[in-house]
């Protein structure tokens, strides 16, 4: 395994943030592969760690000023042996084909999670939509569809949104795939209500990131009321998450964007939250405007130069970083354990590096990795599809429901694959393991393909 890993780095060294997800996966599933000498004989890590295609294009186009722009994009299948590729769009200046490959693999393995019938993918570009007008944001959404679009497919490759990729992203890129394949089919998810996007899909992965720390703390009795807590970012998942918590009554005192991040510590309500989502969806301005209207929380802007972030020192009972990769390190970790940290549940894809992950696990505190925690957005995409193919749409109700039920699924597989296979209470080995096994036997169902 060691090997293979080395193997995989020499081959790509820079795709950093792409070995570290292998890494983590392997490492996880090596009691899997000791009892299962036929996944070892049929390569499967060698197949499972290489995208099945991947697509890259450029992206001419021309800002309002009459400038062309060439930004490129990605779209990484990695997997299709449960179902039609799916997966996010990210738009991020920091895009780069090891980001979308790392994403494109955790998203396997957290969609064979779900129960539905997805594969994995990812996709975006390295297009920066902070400051750029609609009109900007619409030619570049179109400019990257006339090339994607002969690529996705509602039966081949579903994408969605991911950072910097929002209702009004999604909007734009249907209408240039409708206009381009001249069919109106649920191509992609997160569509807005009123042309195919499901209730719920908005608020599904902040929701179920919520619902998946309440089972954890249901194990012990425990429940979020009352709970201390930091969340990092400000954008969909962020506001979801928070959303919940407050609905728990637990008390949410950070929010964050990469500029820097806000500390409340009266906690943030529903009144501010929704002052935080004008200002994040409507305005589109920075996270310290909040301290001009609630002067009595404290903004603190980044310091590139620190080698930890503030934002993890405040003394909390649970953690839920929903911003971006790797934003919480071994010092950060320290700092949360310190704090007295009870549970930390993962809303973003991979925030915490394996020597953070590394201090909870030995510090006993409970911890939720993205791809079993945040699973309730992609979950809820798949539910958007099957409504799309149904043409009917679910009333908020019904889609809820079957949402608390697929995240309490993937809590009962994680512990049950853990427990099994010599690692009680590891819900990081569990849902590596119990994705890895679904996905395997589905691929080795269909042959040398
Ligand atoms: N939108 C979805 O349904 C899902 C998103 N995720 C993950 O959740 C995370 C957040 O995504 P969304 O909320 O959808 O995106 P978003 O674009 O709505 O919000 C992203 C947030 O992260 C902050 N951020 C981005 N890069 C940052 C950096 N380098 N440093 C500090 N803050 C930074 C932004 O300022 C913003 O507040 C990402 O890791 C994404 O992959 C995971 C599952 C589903
Ligand atoms: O809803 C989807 O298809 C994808 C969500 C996503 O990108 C993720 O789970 O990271």
């Amino acid at each position: 395994m060691e090997e293979m890993v080395a193997r995989i780095k020499e081959r790509d060294p820079e795709q950093r943030e792409f070995h570290q997800a292998v890494e983590e996966v392997l490492q996880s599933v090596k009691p899997v592969l000791d009892q299962h000498l036929e996944f070892r004989q049929q390569a499967v890590l060698e197949r499972i760690t290489e995208p099945e295609r991947i697509i890259i294009f450029r992206i001419p186009w021309m800002d309002d000023e009459g400038q062309v722009h060439v930004n490129r994009g990605f779209r990484v299948e990695m997997n299709s042996a449960l179902g039609p590729y799916k997966g996010g769009l990210r738009f991020h200046n920091s895009v780069n084909l090891g980001i979308i490959k790392f994403l494109a693999f955790e998203q396997v393995f957290k969609n064979s999670l779900t129960t539905l019938s997805m594969g994995g993918g990812k996709g975006g570009a390295d297009f920066d939509p902070k400051g750029r007008s609609d009109g900007e944001v619409m030619r570049f959404c179109q400019a990257f569809m006339a090339e994607l679009f002969r690529h996705i497919g509602p039966n081949t490759d579903v994408p969605a949104g991911d950072i910097g990729v929002g209702a009004r992203e999604i909007g734009y890129l249907f209408g240039m795939y409708k206009k381009l394949s001249n069919e109106f089919t649920g191509v992609l998810t997160g569509k807005s209500l009123g042309w195919g996007g499901s209730l719920i899909r908005p608020e599904a992965t902040g929701y179920g990131v919520v619902y998946f720390a309440s089972e954890m703390l249901g194990v012990y009795g425990d429940r979020l009321e009352n709970k201390k807590c930091l969340i990092s970012g400000s954008g969909n998942v962020a506001q979801f998450t928070a959303e919940k918590i407050i609905e728990f009554g637990g008390r949410v005192i950070t929010l964050s964007d990469s500029s820097g991040y806000i500390y409340d510590e009266a906690g943030i309500d529903g009144e501010k939250l929704e002052y935080v989502k004008q200002l994040k969806n409507i305005r589109r301005g920075r996270i310290s405007d909040y301290v001009e209207q609630y002067p009595e929380a404290v903004y603190t802007p980044a310091d590139p130069g620190l080698d930890h972030n503030p934002l993890w020192m405040h003394p909390a009972d649970c953690v839920f970083p929903c911003a971006t990769q790797n934003e919480i390190n071994r010092r950060d970790a320290q700092h949360l354990v310190d704090g007295g940290i009870r549970l930390v549940c993962e809303g973003a894809n991979m925030p915490a590096m394996p020597e953070a992950i590394d201090i909870f696990h030995q510090e006993k505190v409970l911890f939720a990795p993205g791809k079993a925690a945040n699973a309730g957005g992609v979950a809820v995409s798949g539910l958007e599809m099957a409504q799309n193919s149904m043409r009917i749409s679910w009333p908020r109700e019904e889609v809820d429901k079957r949402l608390k039920q697929i995240i309490k699924s993937i809590h009962t597989t994680c512990l049950d694959a853990a427990a099994k296979y010599g690692a009680s209470g590891d819900y990081m080995a569990g849902a590596n393991i119990a994705g890895f096994i679904k996905v395997v036997n589905a691929m080795l169902d269909q042959g040398l393909v």
